[in-house]
């Protein structure tokens, strides 16, 4: 359910005239807020309450944003209120047919003795280097493997995101694809799953990526796109040649049988060196097994192949850093992950080397001239 869909889109000017003033209302009064209209733009600045400990009829983070576009008089009024009034909007713009209600309720929240197998578990938990790199294969220079997900749990995920697809067919609903290349797939973040996926890449990712990719940023990652891509008969067949919009991207495959679908890397580029060639040595493909992630830089260059037969489908997490956003910004010096900068830098330093040699040779040739103090 996309919030657009369900409230009165009115002009904003509508939302302010209730008679209250533009003062701050801390009055619980109903009445005073029942002619109230939601805001046609989402005040992201605002910093929404936390409705978790609530049983509510739709995930709590449904609330959070919801009140992110509550008439500004509405914003600092008591959490019960607010409830109240969103409660009132959702019932009177919903139908029983329009309502998602999870299957199994408990993956929306982390719960990493079910999700995860227990050596992933115990080398986050020791949070080294040294535990983290006995369970991580770097089967390419800057592509990292490991046994992460639990099967339970990625039948849990596979049949939630059934029942999100049957259900969004069935009300009839548009739904964003993950991105511009895929025609199937699922945004998580929009059913309910942010809050988990945010614990995923807070706790497990980071962790991870602050040992591997420091330099694009893996010490501070602070917000993600989480989806997941089908591909088989009816869904996907393969995907192109890319980079994700991410620093670091985690991509995990949830199952069930399938063959093809290799994910193939070619090398990481900044934007300006993005459709250069590849080098030799920055060919590596990658089969796909179920449970298992990938992590890897999002200007890593890769794509899918084709999924030949059965279905595949994957979790991916795109984990992004505004700190590293921002500070590329002014950065002016070349990026020392961009395989070709570093090539470019490589040439500069051997021509200077050859230059140097030349001069020094030419001037072995010269006759010395002796310096008299
Ligand atoms: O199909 C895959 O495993 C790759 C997906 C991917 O690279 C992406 O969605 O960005
Ligand atoms: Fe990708």
């Amino acid at each position: 359910m996309s919030v657009d869909s369900s409230v009165d889109r009115r002009d904003e000017s509508q939302t302010a005239g209730n008679g209250n003033g533009n003062g701050v209302v801390t009055v619980c009064n109903r009445s005073i807020y029942s002619s109230q209209r939601l805001r046609l733009n989402r005040n992201e600045a605002h910093q929404s309450e936390n409705y978790d400990d609530l049983d509510l009829d739709f995930n709590s983070s449904l609330y959070g944003k919801l009140e992110q576009y509550l008439p500004p008089n509405m914003l600092t009024v008591a959490r019960d209120v607010k409830l109240e009034f969103m409660k009132e909007i959702l019932d009177r713009y919903l139908t029983e047919h329009d309502r998602i209600r999870p299957l199994h309720k408990q993956i929306y929240d982390m719960h990493p003795t079910t999700f995860f197998v227990p050596s992933f578990i115990k080398a986050i938990t020791e949070n080294t280097e040294e535990s983290l790199r006995s369970i991580i294969s770097e089967p390419s220079p800057g592509v990292y493997t490991f046994e992460m997900l639990q099967p339970d749990f990625c039948e849990l995920l596979l049949s939630e995101v059934e029942s999100f697809e049957k259900w969004v067919q069935e009300a009839k609903f548009k739904i964003m694809r993950p991105n511009t290349m895929n025609k199937y797939g699922a945004v998580l973040d929009d059913f309910g799953l942010e809050t988990m996926l945010d614990h995923l890449m807070n706790n497990f990712i980071r962790p991870i990526s602050k040992v591997f990719f420091p330099e694009v940023g893996g010490t501070s990652l602070d917000s993600h796109h989480g989806f997941v891509v089908e591909y088989g008969k009816d869904r996907d067949y393969e995907l192109g040649f890319h980079v994700d919009d991410s620093e670091v991207t985690l991509n995990v495959c949830l199952g069930k049988q399938f063959s093809g679908g290799e994910l193939f890397f070619r090398g990481v580029r900044c934007d300006k060196h993005v459709n250069t060639d590849t080098q030799p040595e920055e060919v590596f493909d990658y089969s796909h097994v179920p449970g298992h992630g990938v992590l890897h830089r999002g200007r890593h260059r890769h794509g899918a192949r084709p999924t030949t037969s059965g279905h595949r489908t994957n979790l991916l997490l795109w984990c992004r850093s505004s700190v590293f956003r921002e500070s590329r910004k002014y950065q002016r010096d070349f990026p020392n992950w961009c395989g070709e900068c570093l090539l470019e830098k490589k040439e500069r330093q051997r021509q200077s080397v050859e230059a140097t040699k030349k001069e020094l040779l030419k001037r072995e040739g010269e006759p010395m001239v002796s310096v008299i103090p």
